[in-house]
């Protein structure tokens, strides 16, 4: 089985890492600088949150896929709107019986996946935890969780592979819920990279916890509404996630010690997206919550003036976050 990584930047290089230490032929696509950052600096370099380092070079690397072979398993980790204009390059490299395997954040960017990729396997993972792009190919993993990805052949002998050399990945049957329950994570993103804290001193605000529980309430009450299963990401199910995120400090503390137990500074992707002035997801994340809201008549409007907010930032207007947070 060989495996490529498409669009290898801060997930996909992390996640090469841990196919190749599993023991798998793991190459990349990915771009110029991401290559010889590779090259000078001897391989892939990933860190943890709890102190755990390791190195891996790829089996290949290509930026370009013309020179690049066919491959049974192919991971996508481009973002959300880089996938469209990349679906022909995706068919060059597969063959009938590949998986290909979409690890974007949030609701919407591969709906042109199954007609566009017509005769392939396509499926959805997710990246249950956040991965920052540090200088001299080192990728740091902030926040705890394993990859998640859906219960077929090629995971299943991925999954195997990991466990003899003391990984793991997690397997799923039904990955929209999974979807679901990450995008209620997400809705973190926006309101991360509008503070400009790392995570854990932003949850320590109630102000800013209290905005990020009424844009969760907003997505839970659309998934009730659209009947949409979600998948539980915490220690507590999703409808109590916004109740705990609401308490006073002292009380938030104490019961969320586990959403608190991160790398003291890991930020959103979202906030990386902004630092490097490049477009961000807003449209699968927050977005995607207001699209589904109109569509099943629910109200959606934290998420509706998140969304305004993080637009503006894009434009590289200033934001005033207290406008978000008044009166809560
Ligand atoms: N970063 C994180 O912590 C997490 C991210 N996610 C999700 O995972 C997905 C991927 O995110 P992330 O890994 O951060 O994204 P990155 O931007 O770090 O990685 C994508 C990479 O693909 C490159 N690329 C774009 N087009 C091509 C192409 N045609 N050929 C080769 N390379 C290409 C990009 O280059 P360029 O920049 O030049 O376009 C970039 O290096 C997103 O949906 C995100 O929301 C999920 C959990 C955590
Ligand atoms: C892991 C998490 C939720 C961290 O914010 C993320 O998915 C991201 O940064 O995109």
């Amino acid at each position: 089985m060989n495996i490529a990584i498409y669009g290898a930047g801060s997930t996909g290089c992390y996640l090469a890492t841990e196919l190749l230490l599993a023991g798998l032929d793991v190459s990349l696509i990915c771009r110029k600088r991401i290559k010889h950052n590779i090259i000078d600096n001897k391989g892939i370099h990933i860190s943890d949150y709890l102190g755990m380092t390791q190195s891996a070079m790829p089996t290949k690397m290509f930026t370009d896929v013309e020179h690049a072979a066919q491959f049974d398993v192919v991971f996508v980790t481009l973002k959300c709107h880089q996938l469209d204009s990349n679906y022909p390059n995706l068919l060059k490299i597969t063959h009938a019986n590949s998986s290909i395997i979409f690890m974007q954040n949030g609701l919407g960017s591969f709906d042109n996946a199954h007609q566009l990729l017509p005769q392939r396997q396509i499926y959805q993972g997710i990246t249950p935890f956040n991965v920052l792009q540090l200088p001299n190919a080192h990728f740091h993993k902030g926040t705890a969780g394993q990859f998640i990805w859906p219960r077929c052949d090629h995971t299943l002998q991925i999954s195997h592979a990991m466990k003899q050399h003391g990984l793991s990945c997690q397997l799923h049957d039904d990955m929209a819920a999974v979807i679901n329950g990450k995008l209620l994570l997400n809705l973190n993103n926006a309101l991360n990279a509008m503070c400009d804290l790392p995570i854990q001193a932003q949850l320590k605000q109630r102000p800013l916890r209290r905005v990020l529980a009424q844009a969760m309430q907003e997505w839970l009450k659309v998934c009730q509404q659209a009947n949409r299963p979600i998948t539980q990401f915490t220690k507590v199910p999703p409808k109590w996630v916004p109740v705990i995120l609401s308490l006073p400090d002292g009380l938030f503390s104490m019961l969320a010690k586990s959403m608190l137990d991160i790398d003291p500074k890991a930020r959103s992707s979202m906030w990386e997206d902004l630092q490097a002035k490049r477009i961000t997801e807003i449209d699968y994340l927050n977005g995607a919550v207001v699209k589904l809201g109109q569509q099943y008549h629910v109200a959606t409007p934290i998420n509706q003036r998140i969304c305004a907010a993080i637009k503006r930032l894009e434009q590289g207007e200033t934001v005033d976050i207290s406008q978000l947070t008044a009166n809560r």
